[in-house]
């Protein structure tokens, strides 16, 4: 058996030392390692597996750290960890105290800049080359790797359109295999297929017509063709473009077959690429699936439903609402701001708009939020996806924010909904009575808590909370989901009789009158949340106490002043004191 060339290399100066003939064999021995790893501790494959020659290549041809790398998103940045140092620790990863699953400045100085969102390699790497030459630096190379997706985003643009009038030396790397998590869309991506089977404009192409010298398409598997084609760029000042045609999935078979499901497939069998099934005895709904069919479910009977999704059909499942009404349901792309913007629109003229967006991403379109839709009032339905701590994906991705920085906003109403039923039965009352403001629903990554979830729809009323056990002592107000950690604690304690617990819905508005109920009837307040303290909901409590006069104690648990990184939402929580356990002990400390 040929001895293994993988093993061999702790670092890109290893790499470097190789002779060419090697990286085939280099190139099969990392690709059969990330499925390896990742079949059993799971992460983003498909992405990973699509550039293993481009990262060797990169990494052999350009002097790494001094020249500077820039990968968007990160997702696909396996191969460039392994090769960097980290091929020891890569059985950690995403795991709690293990490596992140994105590059991280504080992990590796072949981390120029930390990841996560998309479309920011461009202005990071832009960035990084105006300073190199304000420095004298002028032999420093910076490339930037961008998806094909991730390209199409505005900030990407915004990116383009400013090292086209610079003398950077800038390299942008389009990694282009025609699809995102879901396939690309849009006016671009329709360019660039094109110009993967060779069309040329007869003037400038996009790219050049930016200033870019754009050299390519060239096949992102051929090495040879890679190494060449780098060497050529190295000599050349300026900003230029090379665009790269991979596979997602390369060298697995069923991931190349089935990029969507492979994008971040949890646990298979490396050799064949077959699906393991997810260890679990909880057959409760994901949440993002409950609100997929819901909104199929109620935009058969109301046609003035549309949906809108930037690039997250699958993760968010309006892909349900995209099969069912194709005409009233839209994938923008990696586009959050346009896609509230185009939500506002919409409502303009009266159409009821749900806008699906993780938390994490509609951090991108506050502005929109607060200029295009909250100024005016238009009554765009934010269905807010993966809000509160998302787990492996880390800081990059915990929606622990969202509470904090929509309730400053006037107009905005805030739910969240303790379990799917009240999902539903929010998205029923907002189609069915459209309010005059916009509406955020926030729910959680994963699984709900009940297994009959499809109930006859109920009304809620806006504004109001509910009691879901009366006490004598302490009341517990919990916001969303991660009130079942309360339920699940006060049935620990036996249901104590002194434990009041409140499922309160809304941060915004609060049920006022049911809390000035809790304030005289209580000694001490609990709130609870999974987001920021700072600013949130349990900041709302406090402030109605001190507006009206209460001095009972109240303590607020949620996510403390710092960032949270990767693990398992539990053993996050626990960091949080927002698991099962925590509560138990803060309750009992309460009452001793
Ligand atoms: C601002 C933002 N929106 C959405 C996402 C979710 N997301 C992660 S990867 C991805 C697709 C990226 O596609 P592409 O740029 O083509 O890279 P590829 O996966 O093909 O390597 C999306 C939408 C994100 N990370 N950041
Ligand atoms: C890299 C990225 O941003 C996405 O792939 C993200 O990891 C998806 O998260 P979910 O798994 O929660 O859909
Ligand atoms: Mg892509």
């Amino acid at each position: 058996m040929a001895e293994s060339i993988l093993n061999s290399i702790n670092s890109p100066v290893d790499l470097r030392q190789l002779p060419a003939e090697k990286l085939t064999q280099l190139a099969a021995e990392l690709r059969r390692f990330i499925i390896e790893i990742v079949a059993t501790k799971e992460g983003h494959l498909g992405a990973s597996l699509g550039v293993v020659e481009l990262t060797i290549a990169l990494h052999y041809v350009f002097n790494t750290p001094k020249d500077l790398l820039v990968w968007d998103v990160g997702h696909q940045a396996y191969g460039h960890k392994i090769l960097t140092g980290r091929r020891d620790v890569f059985h950690t990863n995403r795991q709690l105290h293990g490596i992140s699953g994105f590059p991280k400045r504080s992990e590796s100085e072949y981390d120029t800049f930390g990841v996560g969102h998309s479309s920011t390699a461009i202005s990071a790497a832009l960035g990084m080359a105006i300073a190199s030459n304000l420095k004298g630096e002028t032999e420093k190379q910076h490339i930037a790797v961008v998806g094909d997706a991730s390209i199409a985003s505005g900030m990407a643009f915004e990116g383009l359109n400013h090292a086209g009038v610079t003398k950077a030396n800038l390299l942008i790397v389009l990694n282009d295999n025609a699809i995102g998590i879901d396939p690309s869309v849009g006016a671009l991506k329709n360019y660039l297929t094109k110009a993967r089977v060779g069309y040329r404009p007869r003037q400038a192409n996009i790219i050049e017509a930016l200033n870019f010298k754009y050299y390519g398409p060239v096949d992102g598997h051929d090495l040879e063709g890679l190494l060449k084609a780098f060497e050529a760029l190295k000599k050349i000042k300026g900003p230029k473009f090379l665009h790269v045609i991979t596979r997602k999935g390369k060298g697995l078979k069923k991931a190349e077959e089935d990029q969507v499901k492979y994008h971040a497939p949890g646990k298979f069998i490396p050799d064949t690429g077959e699906l393991l099934p997810y260890e679990t005895k909880d057959l409760s709904l994901k949440f993002q699936d409950v609100f997929g069919l819901t909104l199929v479910e109620l935009a058969e009977k109301n046609e003035n439903i549309i949906g809108i999704t930037p690039a997250m059909p699958t993760g968010s499942s309006l892909k349900y609402m995209m099969d069912a009404f194709p005409e009233r349901a839209f994938d923008v792309g990696i586009a959050e701001q346009h896609a509230v913007t185009l939500a506002a629109g919409m409502a303009t003229r009266g159409f009821t708009v749900f806008c699906a967006i993780y938390s994490t991403f509609l951090q991108r379109a506050y502005d929109q939020v607060i200029h295009d839709v909250a100024l005016q009032n238009l009554p765009v339905i934010f269905c807010l996806d993966r809000a509160g701590l998302v787990g492996e994906d880390g800081a990059t991705h915990h929606g622990i924010f969202d509470i904090a920085y929509l309730r400053c906003i006037p107009n905005m109403i805030i739910f969240a909904p303790l379990d799917e039923v009240e999902l539903r039965n929010m998205m029923f009352t907002v189609q069915q009575d459209v309010p005059a403001h916009p509406v955020v629903i926030r729910y959680p990554r994963g699984r709900g808590s009940r297994k009959e979830w499809q109930l006859p729809f109920e009304t809620l009323e806006f504004g109001k909370a509910k009691c879901l056990k009366e006490g004598s002592e302490i009341a517990v107000l919990s916001l969303g989901s991660i009130g079942i950690n309360v339920h699940k604690a006060i049935r620990e304690l036996s249901k104590d009789s002194r434990i009041g617990h409140y499922d309160m819905r809304f941060a915004k508005p609060l049920d006022e009158e049911l809390l000035h109920v809790i304030f005289k009837k209580y000694k001490k307040i609990i709130t609870i949340e999974d987001g920021v303290i700072a600013g949130g909901f349990g900041s709302a409590v406090v402030e109605f106490a001190q507006k009206n006069g209460f001095f009972v104690p109240i303590e607020v648990l949620g996510i403390p002043d710092q960032f949270i990184d990767h693990g398992k939402v539990e053993e996050l929580q626990e960091i949080a004191n927002l698991s099962v356990e925590s509560i138990v002990s803060c309750l009992t400390s309460q009452l001793d």
